[in-house]
């Protein structure tokens, strides 16, 4: 920042900044050494199992879509994206040691509403009249993005015809700043899943590809009505993600404030989580633009303070381990079925069922003490026997309870008699020694409690 005193007043702004970053590229720079220096690595890393982002920011104009998506003009000219694709799927063809399954979507956030670029309703529809992408958040914190296709992508060509069609569908509107500048945030995500043939064993991951919107101030664009109400949102969504940066620069703090803004939320992980992030800030070199260059190196300085942990995402996959088990068993049975000489099924035939109920009745008939039921080593066989003998053991403790209620009845019933009969006798004893008027109401309430009993 020159200090012009030939103008008349005295400039008290800093004059020089220094920022440090891992790469500076220049205006000479070409593509193909943005992609082997930056998205490479990524990309590797995501085709080994880890997430990965790579996001562009900087003011309008710098250079941030033709870094991720590239340049119509030249087939040199294509960025990030499309050299990813393309990376990404010369190494699947090569690599025959897994089985890959690659699917790709394309987020769009205007005005913090999030859109499906891959929508075939897009291009014939309002974006008012389009479903929303809204966010749901499982129990474990994980984003989930409803509305949002993940469409499958088998070669290099589909993958690109699908990030043409998102492109073809993005939100393009005019500023007096930039003639095409893009408004909106833009997130392209490779879903790349993958597993060695026979295993249950599944990795996946998720690489994001993002193109934010321009970082310039309000002010400085010159625009009014929607076109100022787009560059608001897109100025506080910028503002979250910053506050997110400054939160996670700072040790110790224990809130994120991920959830204030859509981008915030989908990009969660990449900042500060299970992610190898790379950011690339895009700067204008003009004079005028200074300020905006100076506020985005030093975004930049504190997105590098940033400490990830990006971890292997493997999980086992519950369907294949059931064809895996079912495999397993079979294999086991066959084996059994070798040592014992006999092909198991699951069930035993009626005729192997009545075989083993005579050999238990016979064993249960036989009076001998000593006498043992010997089934062979088949568990099919041992469980049956051990059915039978629980059924046979139940039925004759049921009947055996049966004769000891009879004699208990029975014997009750003997002792009230027997009582009923001693009382009778006593109250006629007395009604002969004691005369008939005084005897009478007790006679006559006995009765009645006899009655009652
Ligand atoms: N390295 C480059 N080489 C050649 N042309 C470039 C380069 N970077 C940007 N441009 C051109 O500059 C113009 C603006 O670039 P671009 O659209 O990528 O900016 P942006 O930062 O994405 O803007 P916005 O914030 O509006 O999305 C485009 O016409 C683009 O082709």
């Amino acid at each position: 920042v020159p200090r012009d005193l030939a103008d008349g007043f005295v400039n008290n702004k800093r004059e020089s900044y220094k920022f440090k970053f891992q790469k500076i590229f220049d205006q000479e720079a070409k593509q193909d050494a943005v992609f082997e220096s930056i998205a490479k690595p990524v990309a590797e890393c995501a085709l080994a199992g880890y997430n990965g982002t790579i996001f562009a920011y900087g003011q309008t104009g710098s250079g941030k879509t033709f870094t991720i998506t590239g340049g119509a003009e030249r087939y040199s000219d294509r960025g990030i994206i499309p050299r990813t694709l393309s990376y990404i799927f010369q190494h699947l063809e090569k690599d025959s040691s897994k089985v890959y399954t690659t699917h790709v979507s394309y987020l769009e956030i205007y005005n913090e509403c999030g859109y499906d670029l891959l929508d075939p309703r897009h291009e014939a529809s309002k974006l008012e009249d389009l479903p929303k992408v809204t966010i749901m958040e499982d129990p474990d914190q994980n984003i989930h993005l409803k509305n949002l296709s993940l469409q499958q992508a088998t070669n290099e060509e589909e993958a690109l015809n699908l990030l043409f069609l998102g492109d073809t569908n993005r939100m393009i509107a005019e500023t007096p700043m930039n003639q095409a500048s893009t408004r909106s945030h833009c997130i392209f995500t490779i879903h790349i899943s993958s597993k060695e043939p026979g295993s249950a064993t599944v990795r996946r991951s998720k690489l994001h590809l993002v193109d934010l919107a321009g970082s310039e101030r309000v002010a400085k664009t010159g625009v009014g009505g929607q076109l100022l109400t787009e560059a608001k949102y897109i100025n506080l969504s910028l503002h979250y993600l910053e506050q997110v940066i400054i939160a996670l620069a700072e040790k110790h703090r224990s809130h994120i404030p991920y959830r204030n803004s859509m981008m915030t939320s989908v990009l969660r992980d990449s900042l500060g989580g299970n992610c190898m992030t790379t950011m690339i800030a895009t700067l204008s070199l003009e004079k005028r633009n200074i300020d905006e260059s100076i506020s985005t190196c030093r975004f930049a300085q504190r997105v590098a303070l940033i400490k990830n942990e990006a971890v292997l995402n493997e999980e086992i996959d519950p369907r294949l381990m059931i064809i895996q088990l079912k495999k397993v068993i079979h294999e086991l049975k066959d084996e059994l079925a070798m040592v014992t000489r006999e092909q198991r099924r699951e069930e035993l035939t009626p005729e192997e069922l009545l075989q083993l109920d005579e050999l238990i009745k016979r064993f249960l008939d036989d009076p001998d003490p000593e006498s043992t039921l010997d089934v062979g080593a088949d568990m099919r066989k041992v469980k049956h026997s051990f059915n039978y003998l629980k059924v046979y053991v139940e039925r004759n403790l049921a009947g055996l309870r049966n004769v000891w209620r009879t004699d208990m009845d029975l014997r009750n019933s003997c002792k009230i008699r027997n009582k009923t009969l001693t009382e009778l006798k006593g109250m006629l004893k007395g009604y002969q020694v004691e005369g008939v008027i005084e005897r009478t109401g007790s006679y006559r309430n006995w009765s009645a409690e006899v009655i009652c009993m």
